[in-house]
């Protein structure tokens, strides 16, 4: 891949292994990437790729209830981040609930690819469109559908 991407690295206490073996997987393109961090996310992604000498860019915020979800989420409104992987604890409750939506929400509202599961982050790593200069997202577009003016 041409571009170096800003990818952000989110998960919670019991997504933790599975962020660390995705990022093990996928160290010989994550290591040509800027990876920006949760505390305590980062410091066991940047632990797991220097213990295979792979030599990575990785960026540790704050940790995910002490704001690092907030610090990312303000990195997405500044268009600073392209891709996110966020693995969230689907089965227990987060005392910071409200960063975790806010996080997700401003993926959403500033167009920032978002992958919840290992399966969609394998799929936009390895998406053609990154490198494709003829592609350009089209933004989300809030606005009712009207048959009669849409004409379909
Ligand atoms: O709680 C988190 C995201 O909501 C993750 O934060 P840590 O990476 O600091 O554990």
């Amino acid at each position: 891949m041409k571009r170096r991407l800003t990818i952000a690295l989110v998960a919670h206490d019991q997504r933790k292994a599975d962020m660390v073996d995705w990022v093990i997987f996928n160290s010989d393109f994550l290591s040509q990437h800027h990876l920006v961090c949760t505390g305590t996310t980062g410091t066991l992604v940047r632990q797991a790729l220097d213990r295979r000498g792979v030599n990575a860019d990785v960026e540790c915020m704050n940790s995910g209830p002490m704001g690092g979800d907030a610090e990312i989420a303000a990195m997405v409104v500044r268009k600073e981040v392209d891709l996110a992987v966020f693995l969230i604890d689907d089965l227990n409750a987060q005392p910071h609930e409200a960063d975790i939506m806010m996080l997700l929400r401003q993926c959403r509202v500033h167009n920032i690819p978002i992958a919840c599961n290992r399966y969609s982050a394998d799929l936009m790593i390895t998406s053609t469109l990154w490198d494709d200069d003829t592609y350009v997202p089209m933004p989300p577009r809030y606005e009712k559908f009207d048959r009669d003016e849409s004409g379909l």
